[in-house]
């Protein structure tokens, strides 16, 4: 008989939270093939006095990034992330992306060499020579083990209460999808898996810098319709960014939830949006609001614009991408957060003759 197949979740925030009660209760009710421990990596932390693995182990809860949902108690909290990750068959990657190349570093040579990793990661690495890496990339590199990625509009405190939502499973390796479909799905989560692994992750890391856009529409004080417009324009500029950087995308992967539905829920409910608007409206730094106002938590909007404006600035494309451009220079106090309604009224796509004509 195959052995049982042993998952880890590699991350314990606010998502990481989130997805260990979905798998945990997942392969309660799926003995074959799932073995019933769920491994769940902490990064150690005192929590009033108290270590934040042992209060995970003893309440069942993550009280700093999840507080008040009950995880299974069949999710294990360990505060070393190669004791976790030993022996696993699945890795589930859900982490703040600046952090993935430390965390991979301590588990290179130790994982499993049959393991498959999931990414959850929405981000950039960069790359040596002026480009960027996908985080997928990151993982397969330094851990020799293929990698999928799982993206979509997925707040994480909606999906732990499980309010209803969908996410997209991108996968390379064609087998990987039903076992990763069955590790995630449940009645309130529903997964649609494609071949089109690249656009699925390339769609949660830039809806992100969008977010930040939302943000500052928001802080300026400008309505719906406004949103509405940077969304479109974020929308057209991923597509543009697929195009150019990523020609064997699928353009029919942006109507997945990885897709148009994530930019949407992130433009209006996510911690990307939350922070910009205060940052308009503070006058604060984008790092003091994230310390101030996330306990914790990590935003990915801003470093994720500075990843891409990185390779932009080396092609010499930053024009090609204005909203992108004109988000990482605000972030980075390089341009007034005014001047961003001008970058929306000039955007090319405005521009006549419409190319799309
Ligand atoms: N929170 C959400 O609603 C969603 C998040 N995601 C993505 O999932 C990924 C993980 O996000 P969250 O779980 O929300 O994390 P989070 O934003 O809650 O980040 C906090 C986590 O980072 C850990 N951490 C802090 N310093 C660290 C260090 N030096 N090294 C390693 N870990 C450290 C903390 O222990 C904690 O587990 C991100 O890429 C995010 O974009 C995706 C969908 C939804
Ligand atoms: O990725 C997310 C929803 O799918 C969460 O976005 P934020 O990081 O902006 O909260």
């Amino acid at each position: 008989m195959a052995s049982k197949k042993k998952v880890c979740v590699v991350g314990s925030g606010n998502w990481g939270s989130a997805i260990a009660k979905i798998v945990g209760n997942n392969v309660l009710a799926q003995t074959d093939p799932f073995d019933t421990e769920v491994r769940m990596w902490v990064f150690e932390e005192t929590v009033e006095g108290r270590k934040l693995t042992e209060i995970i182990n003893n309440d069942h809860v993550n009280v700093k990034y999840l507080p008040g949902i009950q995880l299974p108690k069949n999710v294990v909290a360990i505060p070393d992330v190669k004791d976790a990750a030993e022996n696993a068959d699945i890795l589930i990657f859900v982490l703040p992306h600046q952090f993935v190349r430390g965390v991979c570093k301590q588990l290179d040579g130790k994982v499993n060499p049959g393991a498959i990793a999931v990414s959850l990661i929405k981000g950039f690495d960069v790359a040596d020579g002026g480009g960027i890496l996908l985080i997928s990339d990151v993982i397969r590199e330094m851990l020799k083990i293929p990698c999928a990625a799982l993206m979509g509009a997925n707040i994480a405190n909606e999906v732990a209460k499980e309010n209803y939502c969908e996410a997209t499973i991108g996968i390379k390796v064609k087998e990987h999808g039903p076992l990763l479909k069955d590790l995630f799905q449940t009645d309130y989560f529903r997964i649609v898996v494609c071949d089109d692994e690249t656009t699925v992750e390339v769609c949660g890391a830039l809806k992100n810098i969008v977010a930040v856009g939302a943000g500052f529409a928001d802080g300026l004080g400008y309505g719906d319709n406004t949103k509405a417009a940077v969304i479109r324009l974020g929308l057209m500029e991923m597509i543009k960014f697929c195009e150019v950087f990523y020609p064997e995308s699928n353009q029919s992967t942006f109507l997945e939830s990885c897709g148009v539905a994530d930019l949407v829920t992130t433009c209006y409910g996510g911690r990307n949006r939350k922070v910009a608007e205060a940052f308009v409206k503070t006058g604060k730094s984008i790092e003091a609001l994230e310390a101030e106002m996330l306990n914790g938590q990590k935003l990915q909007g801003p470093p994720t614009a500075y990843e891409v404006n990185y390779m932009l600035k080396n092609k010499k494309m930053e024009d090609r991408f204005p909203l992108f451009t004109a988000i990482h220079n605000i972030c980075k106090g390089n341009l007034e957060v005014q001047k961003f309604m001008d970058c929306l009224k000039n955007h090319p796509e405005h521009m006549s003759p419409n190319p799309r004509l």
